[in-house]
């Protein structure tokens, strides 16, 4: 199956009405591109799961028409549709009384793979995911919530459908493993380029992962549908101005790239220098020490050498905060810019390029400077 056929999910005036009389979703009119992650967002029960649910036909519309790849689902059989289309939930959804690797390797058996073939993809997906090989023969008990998460994505990924539907998949993680789990699927969706429509509650995990949002509202109506961006540059009305929230200018660095933001020399000392030549290199007092590759390693400072002698070693630096990637058009937000700056000792975060190398330092006032100069030419809501 190709990994990335052009897919698009499209729901023409879609409605569920379920036998109670709720109107789950209604009139829906939705285009979902191909190679995207398309985030459905909006408040509890304003019907995000049933129109994931209906796309793989576990929950039947009731009117309207819902077509893959221009084909109407409904001529379909569910287990033939359901064949392109993985699905990850909260919780992960694992078997119990399987390994982790046969849980992976459960929709290739059931499709006719053989066992050992399909156990040997099941360990290369935990590469994939970012697990150890080791933990495939344990039982999903014997792992934590965030690990059981990435087997959920892997058992998805098995059959390499060209669409993946995600309901809630992380929201029952601690914010830190979350925020693991949000970086790791957006590099493996920069590889794999699959069709994802995501669903959460989360307005922050919608703008951090959609390439495009819609917000529903109660009812199941769509409010708007929009790129990150225009969404909080320009809510159309109240409600979603209100759900995508008052302090949206903070939000919009997450999608804003640092690309913009002033990039300074910064002192790269290697390691191993001697002393005196490691703080007559200081800049402000400050310097980022680096390996034979240029990366950093941590920082010395007049006040950190005053009781060093010889050469410099690794007892001898300060930790350095997080680095951001400013190697356009690969650079990281605004906001990993501002992280960058504010967790560095020295007050000036530090720039690699995407080979881990050290190309300068951002300030925070940069940063601010680059969301100003956004806000002068619209991109972001002043
Ligand atoms: N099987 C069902 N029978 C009757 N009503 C249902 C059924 N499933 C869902 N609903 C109702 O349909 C509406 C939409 O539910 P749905 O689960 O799609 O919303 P949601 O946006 O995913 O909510 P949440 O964020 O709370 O999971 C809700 O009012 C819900 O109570």
């Amino acid at each position: 199956m190709p990994t990335q056929g052009v897919r698009v999910i499209e729901f023409q005036s879609v409605t569920k009405r379920y036998a109670d009389g709720t109107v789950a979703v209604d009139s829906l009119d939705l285009t979902i591109d191909a190679g995207r992650i398309t985030v459905l967002v909006g408040p509890s029960g304003c019907g995000k799961t049933t129109s994931l649910r209906m796309i793989n036909r576990m929950v039947e519309a009731t009117s309207g028409t819902i077509l893959v790849n221009g084909e109407d689902i409904r001529a379909q059989r569910p287990a033939t549709l359901r064949r392109g289309i993985g699905y990850v939930i909260q919780n992960a959804g694992l078997f119990p009384h399987r390994t982790v690797i046969d849980n992976i390797a459960t929709v290739p058996v059931l499709l006719g793979t053989k066992k050992a073939a399909a156990r040997r993809r099941a360990e290369e997906l935990l590469d994939t995911v970012g697990l150890p090989r080791e933990l495939g023969k344990r039982y999903p008990a014997q792992l934590s919530g965030g690990q059981q998460q990435r087997v959920g994505v892997a058992r998805a990924l098995a059959a390499d459908p060209p669409v993946l539907l995600m309901d809630e998949p992380f929201s029952a993680v601690d914010p830190v493993v979350r925020d693991d789990l949000q970086e790791e699927l957006l590099r493996l969706q920069s590889e794999l380029g699959k069709t994802i429509v995501f669903v959460t509650h989360d307005i922050d995990e919608a703008i951090k992962l959609g390439d495009k949002v819609a917000v529903l509202r109660v009812g199941g109506e769509l409010a708007q549908y929009d790129t990150p961006a225009t969404l909080l540059a320009k809510p159309v009305d109240d409600f979603v101005a209100s759900f995508v929230g008052r302090d949206r200018g903070y939000r919009a660095l997450g999608f804003l790239s640092a690309h913009g933001a002033e990039v300074v020399p910064l002192s790269t000392i290697p390691l191993g220098s001697p002393v005196d030549e490691a703080r007559a290199a200081l800049t402000g007092g400050w310097g980022v020490v680096v390996d034979e590759n240029q990366a950093p390693l941590g920082w010395v400072s007049t006040s950190s050498l005053s009781t060093v002698e010889g050469e410099l070693r690794s007892a001898d630096l300060v930790a350095g905060g997080s680095l951001y990637v400013a190697d356009s058009p690969k650079s990281g937000s605004l906001r990993t810019a501002l992280d960058a700056a504010l967790s560095s000792p020295s007050g000036v975060g530090i720039a690699v390029d995407s080979g881990g190398a050290v190309t300068g330092g951002v300030t925070a006032e940069s940063v601010l400077k680059a969301l100003d100069e956004a806000r002068r030419s619209g991109e972001v809501p002043s």
